[in-house]
């Protein structure tokens, strides 16, 4: 199995704290996603920021996009950005606009499938216009109500779409071997890193699970 990447959300609003985690974490994760209410709050100079500090990384912002796809998309992609992600809800218009700029920038498109009704529809639609990662997601209100994104990553993963499958959701070190198995490609973790007393340790804990399960 190829060894799954580990996406770090960034979802602090403060800009310094935001930098200082991604410091802290580096050296255990592949990805680092700039969160909705984080680029919301800090614009595009995070973006530049985070692409000088750490050449090296991948850069996802989730942009959650819903209209404007490629104007919004596009500025995120020429500061840097390697992956931005579309709501499948936007709509096939909205979703082939992120894709168009994501091309012009020699970069990738992720969907993100929260709230969709007809995820595999709507995930296979994404795949056919160019979407290269499909994002199962149980956000963080839906987690508050007692979802998780389990069923959903395993229905996903059976239709065999070709591209990488990302899963956000609580993910933690007690679940990383079953979304592993189950076929995620991109593990995404937020509060079990940030809000851990050693966010670099639970990192590496992370890393460890996410290896020893993709043997
Ligand atoms: O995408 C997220 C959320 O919708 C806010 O933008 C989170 O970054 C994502 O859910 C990962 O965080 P955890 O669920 O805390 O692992």
């Amino acid at each position: 199995m190829a060894r799954p990447l580990i996406q770090m959300a960034l979802d602090s609003l403060d800009f310094n704290q935001t930098v200082a985690l991604a410091d802290q974490v580096a050296p255990y994760v592949d990805i680092f996603e700039i969160g909705t209410p984080c680029i919301k709050y800090n614009g595009i100079n995070l973006v530049k920021e985070l692409r000088q500090r750490f050449p090296d990384k991948l850069l996802l912002v989730d942009l959650k996009t819903m209209d404007a796809g490629e104007y919004e998309a596009g500025a995120f992609y020429a500061a840097g950005a390697d992956i931005c992600t579309v709501l499948g809800v936007s709509g096939l218009a909205t979703i082939a606009g992120v894709i168009k700029a994501a091309k012009k920038h020699g970069a990738e498109t992720q969907i993100d499938l929260i709230n969709v009704a007809d995820k595999a529809d709507c995930a296979r639609e994404s795949v056919k216009l160019g979407a290269q990662i499909v994002g199962i997601h149980t956000g963080l209100d839906a987690q508050a109500a007692g979802h998780t994104p389990f069923t959903d990553l395993n229905d996903i993963a059976r239709l065999g779409l070709g591209v990488r499958i990302s899963v956000a959701g609580g993910i933690k070190q007690a679940t990383v071997q079953q979304v592993v198995e189950a076929g995620a490609n991109i593990i995404v973790v937020g509060a079990a890193i940030y809000g851990a007393p050693s966010p670099a340790e639970s990192a590496r804990e992370i890393r460890e699970l996410v290896d020893a399960a993709a043997v």
